[in-house]
């Protein structure tokens, strides 16, 4: 629904010129949820800001189904950007509005009744569960509150596609679940297409389907969330998947040397994750038994992408050289990944 053809964008700032995106290519498909993540500068906003063209690209085309946005004029341009939406870390709201107007603002002068505005502010106050809430002013709600009714304002107009930049960044976790969780709501409620920018890995987690990561203006990895992250390619993307796991931390206590990363002689250390969706089988107790091997687990982070186990286990295994390599040899074939990160087997 989204393409963006070669899109580059340059500032001029200070008598230098900064390349905040470059050359991208994107697809942005109708009906899922995208997460942007990159760290500061990595060009997100900037990239997320060329789809409704708050910024205009230096070079390329954006085009919103058929329709080239780079090569419309102003006036169309503005028909156009109601099937946009957009909410930010900062909400934006006017303060000296009750959640009503503000809801209302962007339906003035559209020739409608007073009457069906009030009437869609209604509904739309109850799509972000805030009826209770219309008299009063953005002041008196706390920051969830605040992003729901951005929320509510942004789908005034029906947007087929939702930009969110930082939305959860300024609030606390149970809240940003919350609100995360009203995202994927509307998503599957209205079919709106979502774009999220986020540092947090945990953001693209919860809700995501596919998954953009970007360093220096530039994408260096895209796909679905489960492939990205089960199979990570490019240092940084790395860093964001270890950046929710504990299963790093086997090297901070092995450079400490704590008593559980002492082995004994036939023992080894082998970290074990998820390559595949639909691994479900009981392959530690498989190994243990098939293979006549002790499994003791030291660390585990495995959690749900959908319905598809993602991460891994960190355990001591002991048994003889032969069956830890049938063992190891066992797993692969089941597309999980084995690693051994110590070693103590007799050679
Ligand atoms: N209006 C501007 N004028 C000059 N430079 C800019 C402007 N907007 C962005 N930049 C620069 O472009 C690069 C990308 O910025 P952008 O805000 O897109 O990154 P980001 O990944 O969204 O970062 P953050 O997570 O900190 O918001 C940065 O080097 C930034 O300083």
């Amino acid at each position: 629904m989204i393409k963006f053809e070669n899109i580059s964008k340059t500032f001029e700032s200070g008598g230098k010129t900064v390349e905040a995106i470059k050359r991208i290519n994107l697809n942005i498909d109708a009906g899922k949820i995208y997460g942007i993540i990159g760290f500061s500068g990595a060009g997100k906003s900037t990239l997320v800001r060329c789809i409704n063209l708050l910024e205009r690209p230096t070079e390329g085309k954006v085009f919103l189904g058929s329709t080239e946005l780079t090569g419309l004029s102003e006036r169309q341009l503005r028909r156009e950007r109601k099937k946009i939406g957009m909410i930010f870390q900062q909400f934006n709201l006017f303060s000296s509005r009750t959640v009503q107007q503000n809801v209302a603002y962007p339906l003035k002068h559209q020739g409608m009744t007073k009457k069906k505005v009030d009437e869609r502010v209604e509904e739309l106050l109850h799509l972000v569960g805030l009826e209770d809430k219309a008299k009063m002013y953005p002041s008196q709600l706390s920051g969830g509150q605040k992003q729901r009714v951005a929320i509510a304002r942004a789908l005034a107009h029906q947007p087929e596609i939702l930009l969110s930049d930082e939305a959860t960044s300024a609030l606390d976790p149970q809240t940003t679940r919350s609100i995360l969780k009203l995202l994927k709501q509307l998503n599957e409620t209205l079919g709106i297409t979502i774009v999220v920018i986020t540092h947090e890995m945990q953001v693209v987690k919860e809700i995501c389907d596919k998954v953009v990561v970007m360093e220096n203006g530039e994408i260096v990895e895209e796909g679905e969330v489960f492939q990205v992250f089960s199979n990570p390619k490019k240092d940084i993307t790395k860093n964001f998947v270890d950046s929710t796991s504990n299963l790093s931390k086997i090297y901070e206590l092995m450079e400490s040397s704590v008593s559980v990363t002492k082995l004994n002689k036939g023992e080894c250390i082998l970290r074990f994750k998820y390559l595949e969706k639909n691994t479900s089988e009981a392959l530690v107790s498989q190994i243990s038994r098939r293979f006549n091997l002790d499994v003791n687990i030291i660390f585990g982070n495995i959690e749900l992408i959908g319905e598809n186990p993602i991460g891994g286990l960190v355990s001591v295994v002991k048994g003889s050289k032969e069956d830890i390599e049938a063992a190891m040899d066992y797993l692969k074939s089941k597309n999980v990944g084995v690693e051994v990160i110590l070693d103590a087997r007799a050679s």
